[in-house]
């Protein structure tokens, strides 16, 4: 490897990223953390700082925590509340909302509905997912209306008012990625309105009853395909990262924190520096657990290519340029 070489852009000297020394992908036995509170500071060299830990994170492991966040946290309970109180209603109730029904992945995912076991076992979850809330149907993308359950009309405004403080992290935490990969703070900025983004309210059972099969997953190995997620998880511990080694590094929950971790749409954007690490959830604590994931990428209109920082000698462009709501809508089809 050689040293980081520059290129001259129209924005000045830029460092050639894909030269760095210290990538050590997938090389990592915990979860590190990134304190966001330096990302709020109104110094510029403590958001850089904030940044380059980002950056020893997403070339390393693919996933961080992230503390002092600045989400309220009754807005947190209170969607989480909204979880629960929805995935008590009747199956016959949710399935009146059934994703399948819709063009664009709005609405609810039946035990087993969803399938990333190579067994085609299914997975131990169900789901209800929600985006960006159009006013009507939109183009044959990721763009349409949310669908709400009938028999519960009380979860949308919390779950909406948990939808638009992703929106705000998720932003702030974009500006943060443009500066890790030394580019302007605010490069992503016109490309992420939040109409890119889809949050999903999750319920895994607890894998103990007997007729259960025990090597049954609640989530199967996958990677995920926006840009990046922002994971809140209750108490239970389920969620499990991989290493290089093969192994499977859980990411234990811990309060006050949501957990982070690197989409396909990112890493193609990175040209593979930054990982898209693969992970999977087992529940087999003996109680429910609940998480809700807020997948965030670029508009969908965008046009997703590899950033010039990342490109070099040794690391060609391994992605051609794609719109991010065909890739999203493409990848989301192969799920179901
Ligand atoms: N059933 C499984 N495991 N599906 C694959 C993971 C889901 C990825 C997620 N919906 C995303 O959009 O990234
Ligand atoms: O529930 C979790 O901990 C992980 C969920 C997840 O990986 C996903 O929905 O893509
Ligand atoms: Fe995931």
């Amino acid at each position: 490897m050689t040293d980081s070489a520059t290129v001259v852009t129209g924005n000045g000297p830029r460092k050639i990223l894909s030269n760095s020394i210290d990538l050590k992908p997938g090389d990592f036995s915990s979860i590190p953390i990134l304190d966001l509170s330096l990302a709020f500071s109104s110094d510029p060299s403590d958001r850089k700082k904030c940044a380059e830990t980002l950056f020893d994170a997403c070339t390393r492991v693919g996933f961080f925590y992230i503390k002092n966040h600045n989400v309220p946290e009754h807005i947190i309970t209170e969607c989480f509340g909204a979880g629960k109180d929805f995935f008590e209603l009747s199956l016959e109730e949710k399935m009146k909302i059934y994703i399948k029904d819709s063009e664009n992945f709005k609405g609810y995912t039946p035990l087993l509905g969803e399938n990333t076991d190579p067994a085609g076992r299914g997975d131990l979850h169900e789901g209800f997912d929600v985006g960006y809330d159009y006013a009507s149907e939109g183009d044959s993308k990721m763009e349409g209306v949310n669908r709400w359950p009938e028999a519960l009309p009380t979860i949308k405004e919390p779950v909406t008012a948990y939808f638009n403080e992703m929106v705000k992290l998720g932003k702030k935490l974009f500006q943060l990625f443009a500066l890790s990969l030394d580019l302007e703070e605010e490069y992503f900025d016109t490309m992420v309105s939040g109409k890119g983004g889809i949050m999903r309210l999750l319920h895994y059972p607890p894998q103990t009853d007997e007729n259960l099969d025990m090597t049954q997953l609640g989530i199967g190995a996958h990677s995920d395909y926006e840009c990046f997620t922002i994971l809140a998880q209750d108490d239970v511990s389920a969620l499990q990262v991989l290493n290089k080694t093969g192994e499977w590094v859980a990411a234990t929950p811990m309060k006050g924190t949501f957990v982070v971790n690197v989409g396909d749409s990112m890493a193609r954007w990175t040209n593979d520096m930054y990982l898209s690490t693969i992970h999977r959830a087992i529940n087999r604590t003996g109680v429910r657990r609940y998480s809700v994931p807020f997948f965030f990428g670029v508009d969908y209109e965008t046009t997703i290519e590899v950033l010039e920082s990342c490109v070099s000698e040794g690391r060609p462009p391994k992605y051609k340029p794609i719109n991010a709501g065909d890739y999203i809508k493409q990848r989301l089809n192969e799920t179901y």
